[in-house]
């Protein structure tokens, strides 16, 4: 078995942006990616959220900003019930225990997006009641992770629910709409104090070994322990009969699904596909982290993967010859971007790419075309060297922003 390919050196190349005059001479793929880069510049779509005007801190705002949003009380003009309490919740989900209504968990840290909806979407076609926690968890975030950055956007958050609620409503396909917004404080998940956050904490976690320890596990080294510790709580509160997880982040659904075979939990995890920007780029709330710059290639790990998948589907099944597309696409992009100036360049780091297998997350040195596989990939996009007069940077001086994607790789003959 391989370990997951080391992080890509940035060799500094000559500028394929410079060197080739007309974008008609650059390869297929970076081509892709220079148009990608000016539709995105010239369209500034999917980044919805404006960070000065609708970020609050979550370390600032782990409790609902009103008091008159109140335990069980609706929210806005909806009959979407919002709950803070473990207690109040309870007693709402006993009435759906009895009368046999199935309901639903969609599990998320805010900052909602179409990724979001179409899990909620999946959910209220599935199930009599779904229930959406929002809840940004201490216990997943390293400590020297963006913890106190991450995007808090409660306001646009109920506005988006109770616009799809209504949706939901108006679409005769659905068993159900959303009927409870789940907003804990920390205080009250967890009762014991503030959860620790080192390798070495102590505290009441689940740990789901070894799935967590590769790949997302090995450059957060606490994260897996943080989700399966929140998401056996929320399961517990919320005693969902289906709980729905996005396959963007595909390391997490394994760790989720044996955490459900290896307990016993009564909760079948359905996993929704990837919501992409027009461009392809998997959305995420830390999208908003990127700034115009970086956003315009941060499709670059997509688009390596998906070099990759065409070498499967064409009938490539080792694993250089697979991972090696992903790997020199990637290189290729780099060196691109180097030969560029520093008010124009993305710096960007290949934290790992793999070739696993889909159900276990462990390396594949050969692809059997009867299981498939799955790609995945996480790439750091680095602070910007030099910025440009009213350039909208996003958090472009502040820490890397990190990303992830996966691409699965369906059994072929
Ligand atoms: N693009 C997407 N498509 C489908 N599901 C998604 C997408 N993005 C997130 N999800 C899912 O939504 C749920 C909640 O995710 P979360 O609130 O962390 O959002 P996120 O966009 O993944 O944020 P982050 O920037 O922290 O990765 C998870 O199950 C996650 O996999
Ligand atoms: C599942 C989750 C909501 C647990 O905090 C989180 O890891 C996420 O948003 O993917
Ligand atoms: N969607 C994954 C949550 C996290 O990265 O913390």
């Amino acid at each position: 078995m391989q370990p997951a390919l080391p992080l890509l050196r940035q060799a500094a190349r000559p500028s394929i942006f410079n060197t080739l005059r007309s974008r008609a001479q650059l390869p297929s793929q970076l081509l892709s990616v220079s148009i990608a880069r000016q539709h995105y510049q010239s369209q500034k779509q999917p980044v919805r959220l404006t960070l000065q005007s609708t970020r609050t801190m979550a370390s600032r705002c782990s409790s609902p900003a009103s008091p008159s949003q109140g335990d069980g009380s609706k929210l806005r003009a909806s009959s979407i019930r919002l709950f803070q309490k473990v207690s109040s919740f309870r007693r709402w989900r006993r009435q759906h225990l009895l009368d046999q209504r199935s309901v639903a968990l969609v599990p998320t840290m805010g900052a909602l997006h179409e990724g979001h909806l179409s899990l909620i979407r999946t959910a209220a076609r599935e199930n009599h009641h779904v229930v959406v926690s929002v809840y940004v968890n201490p216990a997943q975030f390293g400590v020297s992770e963006d913890l106190d950055a991450y995007p808090v956007t409660w306001e646009a958050d109920v506005e988006a629910l109770v616009k799809l609620d209504r949706e939901l409503a108006d679409d005769g396909h659905n068993l159900g709409r959303i009927s409870a917004v789940f907003r804990p404080t920390t205080p009250e998940m967890y009762p014991a104090g503030f959860p620790g956050q080192e390798v070495a904490s102590k505290g009441s976690f689940v740990t789901i070994t070894p799935v967590s320890d590769v790949l997302e596990g090995r450059s957060r080294p606490t994260f897996f322990r943080g989700v399966a510790t929140v998401c056996m709580k929320l399961f517990n509160i919320v005693q969902p009969e289906r709980a729905y997880f996005g396959q963007k982040d595909a390391q997490q659904t394994v760790v989720i699904k044996n955490m459900v075979r290896d307990f016993m939990l009564p909760t079948e995890v359905v996993v929704v596909p990837t919501a992409r920007a027009e461009d392809g780029l998997a959305l995420s709330s830390r999208n908003v982290y990127l700034g115009e710059r970086r956003r315009a290639v941060a499709t670059v790990l997509y688009e390596g993967l998906k070099a990759a998948e065409t070498a499967y589907n064409d009938g490539a099944r080792n694993r250089a010859a697979v991972l090696g597309q992903a790997e020199e696409y990637i290189k290729k992009v780099q060196g691109a971007e180097m030969g560029l100036g520093p008010e124009q360049r993305v710096r960007f780091e290949v934290d790992y790419l793999s070739l696993a297998d889909v159900n276990t997350m462990e390396e594949l040195e050969v692809i059997d075309g009867a299981t498939g596989g799955i790609l995945s990939g996480a790439v750091r996009m680095l602070p910007v060297d030099a910025s440009r007069e009213g350039e909208d940077l996003g958090y472009g001086q502040g820490p890397p922003v990190r990303l992830i994607d996966n691409i699965i790789l369906p059994p072929r003959d």
